[in-house]
């Protein structure tokens, strides 16, 4: 079994708690909290922020220009291309985008960014990945089931939000993904690989608890100062 086979199948009681998320329901069904797509945006922002800076630090780690290609392209679709589905909950909010920016990050997404940037700081390529790999997994999964579940015509709220993840474009971002993290683990030895492992499922873990966090818009325990 390929090593990204094996990280899907120790993550699937994961993959499958973050389908039946409320946040994630609430998509299917139109119906999210508005302080939760508020919550979100505010905190995706950052974090999505974050991501490009590891994707720089990706590249710092490549021995050839192709992948490098692959984490430049990277950027350019989190910079350019992931406004979309942010737009799309911000008008389903009633609030504009611009008035999302420049949050504190919650307890979640400082230790989700945290996380990866621990991953990318002291560790190979291979574990880099591996820590970010659940992004666009689990949101691809997302999309793709939410796809076959409504398959959402034009007048669905989230219209948008879905058909972006359930694209063929995140389809062929996680395949690459899991190519790249293929390679990683077969030249890797049995501790990297097993630090692999350990990242992918505390990321997806983190995953969940991103939706969570959002949907219970989650604080410091004493909101003061510059996290409030
Ligand atoms: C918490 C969180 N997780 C995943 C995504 C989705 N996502 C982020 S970057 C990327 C592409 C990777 O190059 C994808 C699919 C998100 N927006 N927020």
């Amino acid at each position: 079994m390929n090593f990204s086979d094996q990280l899907r199948q120790e993550a699937a009681p994961i993959f499958d708690a973050i389908m039946e998320h409320p946040f994630v329901r609430g998509i299917a069904n139109g119906d999210v909290p508005k302080e939760a797509l508020i919550h979100y945006v505010k905190q995706d922002f950052e974090y999505l922020t974050t991501f490009c800076r590891i994707y720089g630090l990706a590249i710092s780690k490549c021995e050839n220009r192709e992948d490098m290609i692959f984490f430049r392209d990277q950027i350019s679709f989190v910079l350019n291309d992931e406004i979309h589905p942010h737009n799309n909950f911000c008008e389903v909010a009633g609030v504009s985008y611009e008035d999302l920016q420049k949050a504190a990050l919650a307890p979640t997404a400082h230790h989700y960014t945290r996380h990866m940037l621990q991953a990318a700081t002291t560790g190979s390529l291979g574990e880099t990945l591996a820590a970010l790999a659940p992004c666009p997994w689990t949101y691809w999964e997302i999309g793709r089931n939410l796809m076959n579940e409504i398959n959402p015509t034009t007048d669905h709220p989230f219209y948008d939000w879905i058909t972006f993840y359930g694209d063929k474009d995140v389809s062929l971002i996680t395949e690459t993904f899991k190519q790249k993290i293929d390679a990683c683990a077969e030249a890797a030895g049995p501790a990297e690989r097993s630090r692999m492992m350990e990242h992918f499922l505390i990321s997806t873990q983190l995953e969940h608890q991103f939706w969570t966090m959002a949907f219970e818009q989650e604080k410091w325990p004493v909101p003061e100062g510059v996290l409030k």
